[in-house]
């Protein structure tokens, strides 16, 4: 049998061409453990060790005919002369998208490879690259091939795919997985998006969808992917200047709610906005304000870095404020907060030049300070927030200081908040500059808001789950409790829809309070989490 073992290398060689092969035959037939194997096998029995000798040799010939892997078609004969500037590269392409585009240069008309996307079938080959020429494709020349046709035949070929390119004078250097997440702020759909070079190469999000940027060499698309998918394979997506720049021209003024331009309260940024769309001159002005962080926010929502983050125990907790239309259950929910976890929660009492209404008791709801004192404390930089709505509300600093660094989660009077974004809905001259400073405020690394969207479910929903409930109507001073009307329903549903649209990227969580224990419970849960769950927080928290 060793002898046998011994002589089949040679009794084979006539099949096998190449010496690799045939190393591969000596080395195995010669392999120690194979000898012990047969000399076990033949203490044990005779027809197993034949029948273990047939299989050894039909692995052998199926290894022989190399029947595992594809059939490659031969090389090309043609090589152009200039032999070393050309590479031919065969991929064996199943499904998968080659992971590349490509473009034809304007001035020498060549075709191009434009892109690898990262983690992409070309990328892991590592044998395409950025600025290498196309030449050919399975034998066809694509010299005179528009880009549209080369990639139809691509998306054709199955199985090996030969191409002649001229490899790009600068080879890519190989780089380290980039670690920039940022969360998307919009939602993008690339089959909806007439600029992008390869809608198949797009990569689809939403709102609030977390991305690892993995590329940004391109000033227009940049590469990324969403964070957790096993996919290795980058997508594109308009890069953030971009993305900033065609969302300014492209937002029809008409579309902004509020018109009332002689106002005396229109920001300076609005201004600018509206005139920018008639000369060259104010365009400037427009782009002048991306510099700012308010234009970064307010109006043009793209992309916001973000690190992970979690809370140290017996850190700070994080604010919550909780927003929504008036009479969707802000009050309710807080209330039921309270109730359960009392040694968790607390409440902020702001401060406001309103008139008392009947059942409301001073430092309860609010602080009920004259409008002479309620300026002089704004003035002297006493309070944090301002909300210029028919009637004043601030916060004290110092209280809200000191709840944030309790032991306690402040959820913040969803008044002041809902009065904030509802009032702005109705009155077109505090839009942006009142909100955005408000809002920016909060956003900060001192108090971390979770911002909670409560939202309406569907109006029949609405008319079924609060036939019993009662709305404390905010236009109405005196305050007096009444049933819910139709039109107290089509306000909830409409001012939630324009919240969403208008202020969407804001909120961290959005909740339907539909039924309320169902609701209440998504709350709790949501709270839980972020405190003690590593979570996604901008990265501008985690510095200072
Ligand atoms: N899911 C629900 N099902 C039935 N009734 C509800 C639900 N949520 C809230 N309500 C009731 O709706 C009414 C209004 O709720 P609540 O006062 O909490 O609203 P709000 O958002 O705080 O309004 P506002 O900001 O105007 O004070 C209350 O009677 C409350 O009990």
């Amino acid at each position: 049998l060793y002898e046998l073992l011994a002589a089949l290398p040679s009794q084979l060689q006539p099949h096998v061409s190449r010496p690799e092969d045939n190393t591969f035959l000596q080395d195995m037939f010669g392999e120690r453990s194979l000898h012990s194997l047969v000399k076990v096998k033949l203490k044990k029995n005779n027809t197993e060790l034949k029948f273990c000798l047939m299989s050894l040799l039909t692995v052998h010939d199926a290894v022989a005919q190399k029947s595992y892997d594809p059939e490659l078609p031969p090389l090309p004969e043609d090589i152009d002369d200039d032999e070393d500037s050309v590479k031919i590269i065969r991929l064996v392409k199943n499904k998968e998208p080659l992971g590349a585009t490509i473009m034809r240069d304007e001035h020498t008309g060549a075709i191009l490879v434009a892109r690898i996307m990262r983690g992409g079938a070309a990328d892991r080959s590592g044998l395409i690259h950025v600025g290498d020429e196309l030449k050919e494709v399975n034998g066809i020349p694509v010299d005179d091939k528009k880009p549209e046709e080369i990639i139809r035949i691509l998306a054709q070929s199955q199985g090996a795919i030969t191409f002649k390119v001229v490899p790009s004078v600068k080879e890519e250097p190989p780089t380290k997985e980039p670690k920039v997440f940022v969360k998307a702020l919009f939602d993008y759909d690339p089959k909806e998006d007439k600029a992008i070079p390869c809608k198949e190469a797009g990569l689809a999000f939403k709102k609030g969808s977390i991305l690892q940027i993995m590329s940004q060499d391109d000033a227009t698309w940049w590469q990324a992917k969403l964070e957790g998918d096993a996919n290795p394979r980058a997508g594109l997506i308009p890069s953030k200047q971009f993305q900033e720049r065609r969302f300014a021209l492209r937002r029809p003024v008409a579309t902004l709610p509020f018109q009332r331009s002689s106002s005396r309260r229109s920001s300076g940024f609005r201004r600018s906005f509206r005139l920018s769309r008639r000369d060259k001159k104010t365009n400037k002005s427009m782009y002048e304000c991306k510099k700012s962080e308010m234009y970064d926010m307010a109006d043009v929502p793209t992309y916001e870095e973000v690190t992970p983050y979690r809370r140290q125990s017996g850190g700070k907790h994080r604010l919550v404020v909780l927003v929504g239309p008036t009479g969707v259950g802000l009050n309710e929910l807080k209330r039921k907060l309270l109730i359960t976890d009392a040694q968790h929660f607390s409440v902020t009492i702001p401060h406001t030049s309103r008139a008392k209404r009947n059942q409301e008791s001073d430092g309860v709801e609010y602080h009920f300070i004259s409008k002479n004192l309620f300026e002089t404390d704004i003035h002297n930089n006493n309070s944090l927030l301002i909300f210029l709505t028919p009637h004043d509300y601030a916060i004290d600093k110092c209280t809200f200081k000191l709840l944030s660094h309790s032991c306690f989660i402040t959820v913040l009077p969803s008044c002041c908040w809902m009065t904030t974004l509802h009032t702005l809905l109705l009155h077109s001259y505090l839009f942006s500059f009142v909100s955005v400073q408000t809002i920016k405020h909060l956003r900060t690394a001192e108090f971390k808001p979770f911002v909670v969207f409560v939202k309406p479910p569907a109006i029949e929903r609405l008319r079924e789950t609060r036939k019993n409930a009662r709305i404390i109507s905010g236009k109405d001073d005196k305050g007096s409790a009444k049933p819910f009307t139709e039109e107290d329903f089509q306000e909830m549903v409409s001012t939630a829809q324009s919240m969403e649209t208008q202020y969407g990227h804001l909120f961290e969580k959005v909740i339907v309070n539909d039924d309320l224990s169902a609701a209440f419970s998504e709350l709790r849960l949501a709270l839980k989490k972020i405190e003690t769950e590593t979570h996604w927080v901008p990265v501008s928290w985690t510095h200072s």
